[in-house]
């Protein structure tokens, strides 16, 4: 299974080393991060570029899954890329390309919080497809 996370612009700086523990853990991850553009549109055509296999559009609009729903959409793709839209969100261009639209909650999170709390739950989501203590339900 390959996993690419398309993303808008560097992380925090004061973030970079939570990213860089999660990416070390996960190993099969790829991080492509497009530069920030003047509008979404064009964010969204740079990221369109880089898309490889299953698409998940993240958005606090889309549907909420558990840990193990999670694991599941890994499982079955062997080819899965994630986008995390930039400060202003992605166009709606990109979001009707999407084969998913995840939400991790209600709640709007700063993007490079959302790209930090999906990484973390990639690297649950494989703990879970490879029966390892790290994940308990
Ligand atoms: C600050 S948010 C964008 C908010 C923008 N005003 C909008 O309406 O989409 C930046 C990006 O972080 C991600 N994001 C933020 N909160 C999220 C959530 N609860 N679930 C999934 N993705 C989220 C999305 O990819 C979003 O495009």
């Amino acid at each position: 299974m390959k996993i690419r996370l398309l993303a808008v612009g560097r992380i925090a700086p004061f973030l970079r080393e939570a990213q860089e523990h999660y990416i070390r853990k996960i190993r099969n991850l790829e991080l492509i991060e497009v530069k920030k553009g003047k509008s979404v549109e064009e964010e969204g055509k740079r990221l369109e570029e880089k898309i490889k296999g299953f698409l998940v559009i993240l958005d606090e609009r889309g549907k909420e899954l558990t840990s193990r729903e999670f694991s599941g959409l890994l499982l079955r793709n062997s080819y899965i890329t994630f986008v995390v839209g930039g400060a202003d969100g992605i166009s709606e261009n990109l979001k009707k390309r999407g084969n998913f639209i995840l939400s991790l909650s209600k709640l709007t999170l700063q993007h490079d919080i959302a790209r930090l709390v999906l990484l973390e739950q990639i690297y649950r989501g494989l703990e879970i497809i490879r029966g390892s203590p790290y994940h308990r339900d």
